[in-house]
């Protein structure tokens, strides 16, 4: 396959968490387009395999590792055989999130209460901020990048979804500090903030998840452009951010939304 994308990260190895599914899996496709060495971690791994195919089939060389970011052992052991194996990594791409608590979206605050607190935090914030903190000598041995995913979610409140929302919001925050800690040592942190993007994240609770992608695509979204976005729009903003060309962008956290709640 022929690739229109520019070769932006020849030499380069980047590790994507979340490469299981969704914008995670169409980061790592993209990245390996575009010359990268691609390193693939999540708790999936079945679907881990999948994308590993898939990185392949873009010509990419690849490898995957189990992490569970909710797990502090977990991401210690990860680290410590990626940094082992990379001792120069140029980017860290924080694609995993979950939003479910057990197994349903919304979780209103009088009726829930603080049921998934932990959880949410563990994998949204804590556990990519650890594994930043792990990977430090890595990534300024490379002069790297990371880049954090959080969400449009980050810069509203809605009631059943208020504690993803709010571990968005500490990521828009996390990214921010993590910046000015890492400026002085040349590695760059900067965050897209995505709207709704077409992923197995909205598809899980649904019988038949094909159904369900076509309504969704059909439905539309309620930002300017009056869609949803596709995972790959995503990943070709996240790739930006994480290549050269974004070599005077760090701390920010830029809205992927098509004109929602980031942008205005
Ligand atoms: N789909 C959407 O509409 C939007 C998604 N986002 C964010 O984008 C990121 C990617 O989301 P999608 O691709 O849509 O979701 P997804 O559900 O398709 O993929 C998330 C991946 O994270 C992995 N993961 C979950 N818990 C984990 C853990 N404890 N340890 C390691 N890996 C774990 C899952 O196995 C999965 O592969 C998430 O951070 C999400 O919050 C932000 C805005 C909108
Ligand atoms: O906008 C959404 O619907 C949405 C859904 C799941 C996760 C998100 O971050 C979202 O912004």
């Amino acid at each position: 396959m022929t690739s229109p994308t520019p070769q932006r990260f020849d030499g380069r190895t980047v590790a994507v968490t979340g490469a299981a599914s969704g914008i995670g899996r169409a980061t790592a496709i993209r990245l390996a387009a575009e010359g990268a060495q691609v390193v693939l971690l999540d708790r999936n791994l079945d679907g881990l395999g999948a994308t590993e195919q898939a990185v392949r089939e873009a010509g990419g060389l690849v490898r995957s590792y189990e992490l569970d970011l909710a797990s502090e052992a977990s991401v210690s052991r990860t680290a410590q055989a990626l940094a082992a194996e990379h001792p120069h990594l140029h980017g860290l791409i924080g694609c995993a999130g979950v939003v479910h608590i057990d197994g349903v979206q919304e979780n209103p605050f009088l009726e829930r209460g603080l049921a998934g607190w932990d959880l949410l935090f563990s994998v949204n914030v804590r556990g990519m901020a650890q594994l930043v903190h792990e990977l430090v000598g890595p990534l300024v041995a490379a002069r790297g990048v990371v880049v954090t995913v959080s969400s449009e979610a980050a810069y509203r409140s809605r009631a059943g979804r208020w504690i993803y929302d709010a571990t968005k919001a500490a990521l828009v925050s996390v990214t921010r500090s993590m910046a000015a800690a890492l400026a002085p040592e040349g590695v760059r942190v900067v965050g897209a903030a995505p709207g709704g993007t077409i992923t197995e994240m909205h598809l899980l609770d649904h019988a038949d998840p094909e159904a369900m992608r076509s309504r969704m695509r059909a439905a539309g979204g309620s930002n300017l452009l009056g869609r949803l976005a596709e995972p790959e729009e995503i990943a070709a903003a996240i790739s930006f951010l994480a290549s050269d060309d974004a070599s005077f962008i760090t701390g920010t956290t830029i809205a992927v939304d098509g004109g929602g709640a980031g942008s205005r």
